[in-house]
């Protein structure tokens, strides 16, 4: 493992998980996604649970928000809770239409168990941990995303069917906001006992593990055993 102490949480985060996010990068999903022979069914199943997962990632931020040090992290997070909802929306409105997953569809379907893990682990640590530990939870969501957009722009093959889902975590808007996310995490490690800071790794870990399995699950299409 490469040795980051000294520098900043982030830097030091991704250095200990690039191992998870370089399986994430080569996960049959993404590289289908990026050629563009993944299934409908399988987007689907992604996609249904994204809706789910980005209402309780909304509420995530919003403790977040609440949880904030200064008046800018309020600012910053309450932004990002409404941000994942008109994203939740826009996949309602638009990508559920031209893939043709009817309102009765998303109603019948529940989360996955994956899903439900990560959804329960992020509201979870949201409301249980100090400020930064929360963060820390977050901040795989949105910077894994980026590297993942932009991982799948650079050799996607176009047109693609899943264009629009690989414009939206390439595009410049959604990089602006997670290395604002990366700026205020550091900020905040910055300030944190050693308690604290091993408490953030633990869970930034945590939740690139659960990004892992949240492809994984839908690469399977997979539901509750009973
Ligand atoms: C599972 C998951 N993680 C992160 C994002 C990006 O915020 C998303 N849409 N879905």
């Amino acid at each position: 493992m490469s040795d980051f102490s000294g520098s900043t949480f982030s830097a030091h985060a991704w250095g200990r998980n690039e191992p998870v996010y370089e399986a994430i990068r080569t996960m049959p999903f993404n590289n289908a996604l990026a050629d563009g022979t993944l299934s409908l069914e399988r987007f689907r199943h992604y996609m249904i649970q994204d809706a789910h997962y980005l209402i309780a990632f909304g509420r995530g931020l919003a403790i977040a928000a609440a949880k904030a040090d200064d008046p800018d992290g309020l600012v910053q997070f309450a932004e990002a809770a409404k941000v994942a909802v008109v994203v939740e929306r826009s996949l309602h409105a638009d990508f559920f239409a031209s893939f043709g997953i009817s309102a009765d569809e998303f109603a019948r379907t529940q989360m996955s168990p994956v899903c439900h893990h990560y959804t329960s682990f992020l509201i979870g640590s949201a409301h249980a941990e100090p400020y930064p530990v929360v963060l820390a939870a977050l901040l795989p969501c949105f910077w894994i995303y980026a590297e993942i957009g932009r991982d799948i722009l650079g050799r996607a093959v176009r047109p693609n069917p899943y264009d629009a889902w690989i414009d939206t975590y390439a595009g410049e808007e959604f990089h602006e906001a997670v290395r604002a996310v990366i700026a205020t995490t550091d900020r905040a490690a910055a300030k944190a006992s050693p308690d604290v800071l091993q408490r953030m790794h633990e869970v930034y870990q945590r939740a690139c593990q659960l990004e892992w399995m949240f492809w994984d699950s839908a690469w399977r299409e997979a539901d509750w055993p009973v």
